[in-house]
């Protein structure tokens, strides 16, 4: 569906891509998560032709980056592209407009839009008296409305409460199931290991790891993570390398690395003999692979 090959662009002597590729296949959801500044709306915004790369190819559908292209993608970028003081519906016609649909296609496609974002009963409502969450949804409905086939979410939960999270991924996986192909971009880990089939870690312009959550489970020696209290987390570590545990700090939490899975009974075996206030299991989450990653340049 797109594809990105060595794909450059600096400003002015900084460069924020180098030799960046990509390929998302169609129909899947597809996440890319990295530091700020690894250059993901840098990415976006070279797709929709909003901004020049300096070197690299971007194929849509096989078909290189043109007005024709455009009409394939849908984009919700980070800010809300929506004035305030126009109705969901006006705000709705207002971009079907610019993508040239006829009257009746868009007085139907502004409806249909808006019943699967879940705003109908707001449709006379101006943006101005939605709740964040509700904005969001409008902001994705205006990358829906001309029917893309790829539709590119910048960040699409930032700032929400969990509840209107849950709604917009429920809005995402309908769109997947619609047969449309997301990009997505996102700071929360696990909204990428809930959502994406795949995810690529980005940083510095380059893409450092990828692929499915059980893929990049493969990054790193671990099956299982155990997080341990104690006050004496010198001895713990010591004994914990007497096993062939890895410690990492998390935060201020210290954790193991357990190689193979062990009972909880064994695992305070291990301990025998060092004060341990707790211990919590944990599995191998995205957060724990994308420090890897960006910390230690896989
Ligand atoms: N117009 C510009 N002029 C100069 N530098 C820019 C410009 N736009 C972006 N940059 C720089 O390019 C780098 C990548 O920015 P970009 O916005 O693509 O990152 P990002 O991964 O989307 O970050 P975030 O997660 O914070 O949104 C950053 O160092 C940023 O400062």
């Amino acid at each position: 569906m797109l594809k990105i090959e060595n794909l450059n662009k600096s400003y002015k002597e900084i460069k924020v891509l180098q030799d960046f590729n990509l390929h998302i296949h169609s129909g899947e959801i597809y996440g890319l998560v990295g530091p700020n500044g690894a250059g993901k709306t840098t990415i976006i915004n070279i797709i929709c032709n909003l901004l020049q790369s300096d070197s690299g190819n971007i194929a849509i559908n096989n078909q290189p980056i043109s007005e024709a292209t455009k009409k394939i993608i849908g984009i919700a970028p980070q800010e809300n592209l929506l004035y305030k003081t126009l109705s969901c519906e006006e705000n709705l016609k207002f971009f079907a407009d610019i993508y040239g649909l006829d009257r009746a296609t868009r007085q139907r496609q502004v409806n249909d839009t808006l019943a699967a974002v879940n705003l109908l009963d707001r449709a006379k409502n101006p943006v101005e008296s939605l709740s964040g969450g509700m904005r969001r949804r409008l902001n994705i409905a205006v990358a829906l409305v001309h029917q893309p086939k790829l539709v590119i979410l910048d960040e699409p939960t930032t700032g929400l409460d969990i509840e209107a999270r849950y709604d917009i991924w429920g809005l995402i996986r309908q769109l997947q199931n619609q047969g449309i192909t997301i990009f997505l971009t996102t700071h929360l880990l696990d909204e990428a290991e809930r959502l994406c089939q795949r995810i690529g870690i980005i940083k510095k312009g380059q893409i450092l790891a990828e692929g499915s959550l059980a893929e990049l489970r493969t990054l790193i020696p671990a099956k299982e993570i155990v997080a341990v209290q104690t006050t004496q987390e010198e001895q713990a570590i010591a004994r914990a390398a007497e096993y062939g545990f890895t410690y990492r700090y998390y935060g201020n939490e210290l954790a193991f690395w357990l190689p193979e899975p062990l009972e909880l009974k064994e695992i305070i075996t291990r301990f025998e003999g060092i004060a341990i206030d707790s211990i919590a299991r944990q599995p191998v989450r995205l957060e724990h692979i994308y420090l890897e990653v960006t910390q230690n340049n896989y």
